[in-house]
């Protein structure tokens, strides 16, 4: 929809110029190259190719959804290294937001979706299966989408490997194709530990984002594998 209202902007400024040029060029009786019909007829083509061009140009961008829910940054870190990984492949659109910001289009309009939460009590925290349980069902809109997760939990052990399940599963119901991460570590998806032992730190651990950025990408280059 913003590429639509942005090609249609920059074509009638481009329109309106040109006119503006033209009316110049008779005011001062200057000779145009060509007669005023068939300067007419060149512009619209030019509009025409203009116009199609740039609608053609911004809508053959598959998007990668990335959203997560976080409630002291965590997650937000892993999900901007995820959306990296994604912007590593070329041709692809990345689109990062909370659970809350994202609307019924954006999810409708993405090839891929990938879902973050942390941790809760061993289970995706509440927002997020809101989230999920909002997704539309009848006729199975998402069906053939790609699907992936990621996940923050406090400590080892204590439920992000479920948690990473759980979302997969809901994304199996409405009929998405389930990916994991690049790496063996990944397999379900990306996750971090938080707050225990040698993780417990100020910046989250290097490994954690690597499987996020990993997860990103791969999801990105098998939209491009698809979509071609
Ligand atoms: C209510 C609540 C329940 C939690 N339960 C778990 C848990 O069961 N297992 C775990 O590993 N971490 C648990 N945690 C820790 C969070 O998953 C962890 O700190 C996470 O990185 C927070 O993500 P955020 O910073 O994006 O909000 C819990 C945190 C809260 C607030």
């Amino acid at each position: 929809m913003t590429g639509f209202f942005l090609t249609f902007y920059f074509t009638r400024n481009i329109i309106f110029l040109t006119r503006f040029h033209l009316i110049t060029l008779q005011s001062e009786k200057a000779r145009p190259l060509l007669d005023q019909d068939k300067m007419k007829q060149a512009l619209t083509l030019l509009s025409l190719f203009l116009f199609f061009g740039f609608q053609a140009f911004s809508q053959n961008q598959p998007t990668v959804l990335i959203t997560y829910f976080s409630q002291s940054g965590n997650t937000k870190i892993l999900a901007e290294a995820v959306a990296e990984g994604a912007k590593s492949v070329e041709g692809i659109e990345v689109k990062l937001l909370t659970i809350e910001e994202v609307n019924p289009v954006e999810l409708l309009e993405a090839e891929a979706i990938i879902v973050g939460s942390p941790v809760y009590n061993g289970n995706p925290a509440p927002p997020v299966l809101e989230f999920i349980n909002s997704w539309p069902f009848e006729n199975r809109p998402l069906m053939d989408k790609l699907g992936a997760a990621f996940v923050t939990g406090g400590g080892i052990s204590i439920g992000e490997e479920g948690v990473m399940i759980d979302i997969l599963r809901a994304m199996l119901i409405h009929g998405m194709i389930v990916m994991g991460g690049e790496e063996v570590e990944a397999a379900f998806g990306a996750s971090a530990i938080t707050g225990e032992g040698p993780f417990e730190n100020e910046k989250m651990e290097d490994i954690f984002l690597k499987k996020a950025f990993g997860l990103g990408k791969r999801v990105a280059e098998k939209v491009i594998q698809i979509s071609k």
